[in-house]
């Protein structure tokens, strides 16, 4: 049998830091939605029990370091399963973008495999399997949009916001996550966005206001360290992108735009000097 699951990239639309917990990880409250550029997985199933993952993409790990493996391994060793699969990754989202493409994979893979294997696992289940494999994880499983607090695995559904068009940036350099939280100094943020304000405006359907009150205090760490990323963001202003932010832990910024009739010019403004950029819808 083989089955097909989707994999859609996040962007975080407000993302603050409140401190660093015993355990390393940093107190968060984001609000987080899903956008239409997607990878695609395709899992067949293998009789002996192993686990095989391929892709066309020459640069994720294809052994146990990848995210996808590691989901399946997790649901094969938790339910008993003697049964292997063949997972193969289509790459369409950017790698260590901040878009969490290998969180959601992995949580593409705790779905697909919950269908193929027939193992009738509770969404709430699959949210909880998939902490265990990454912060990001619990939300890719559910998708939409949510409110997402502890280090962001504890979730809260809420409307999506005003559908618009999304135009995605990626300057070419590699931004670890642990190494930004690992910069950031979360007892001398200054400016922390406000998650109640963001949800209002998503909640009210007032898309300017949810332009004005997009906030991410890990570009505190990511601008300074690499001035390229701000170089983008303030380009994307320029070109009239109406809100404007870094997504995660970065390097990818998107700007959000109501209007298509300009997006064609944002979009190429940018490809003028940055190779990897989209523009796709929001996912309503
Ligand atoms: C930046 C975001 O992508 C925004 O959505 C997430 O906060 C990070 O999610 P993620 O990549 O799934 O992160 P994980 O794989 O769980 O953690 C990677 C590393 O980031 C740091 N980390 C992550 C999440 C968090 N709330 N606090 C942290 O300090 C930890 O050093 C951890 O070792
Ligand atoms: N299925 C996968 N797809 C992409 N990268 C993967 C995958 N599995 C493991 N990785 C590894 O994970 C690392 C981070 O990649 P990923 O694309 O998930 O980052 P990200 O978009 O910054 O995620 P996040 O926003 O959750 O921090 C890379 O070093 C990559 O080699």
């Amino acid at each position: 049998m083989r089955i097909y699951e989707k994999a859609p990239a996040k962007i975080n639309l407000m993302l603050d830091v409140l401190r660093k917990r015993p355990d390393g990880f940093h107190e968060v409250e984001m609000i987080m939605t899903m956008v239409d550029l997607a990878d695609r997985l395709e899992l067949s199933e293998l009789r002996q029990g192993t686990i095989i993952i391929s892709s066309q993409a020459g640069y994720i790990p294809l052994d146990e370091k990848n995210l996808a493996f590691q989901a399946a391994r997790l649901v094969k060793d938790r339910y008993g399963v003697k049964a292997g699969v063949h997972i193969h990754l289509d790459k369409k989202i950017p790698v260590a973008a901040g878009l969490a493409g290998g969180s959601s994979d992995a949580a593409a893979t705790l779905r697909g495999l919950n269908r193929l294997w027939n193992l009738g696992i509770a969404e709430a289940e699959l949210q909880r399997l998939g902490a265990e494999l990454g912060s990001d994880v619990p939300f890719c499983v559910s998708g939409g949009t949510a409110l997402a607090t502890g280090r962001g695995e504890q979730l809260t559904p809420i409307p999506n916001p005003p559908p618009c068009w999304v135009v995605l940036a990626k300057p070419p350099i590699n931004v670890s996550t642990a190494d930004v939280y690992g910069r950031l100094r979360a007892g001398a943020i200054e400016h922390h966005p406000s998650a109640a304000a963001m949800q209002a405006a998503i909640e009210a359907g007032d898309f300017r206001a949810v332009c004005s009150g997009l906030g991410n205090v890990l570009e505190d760490v990511t601008l300074p360290w690499h001035p390229e990323v701000r170089r983008i963001k303030e380009a994307m202003i320029r070109l009239g992108a109406e809100g404007v932010l870094m997504s995660g832990s970065g390097p990818t910024v998107f700007g959000l735009v109501s209007r298509p009739s300009k997006v064609a010019r944002i979009y190429n403004g940018l490809r003028g000097f940055c190779k990897e950029v989209y523009a796709v819808r929001s996912l309503s």
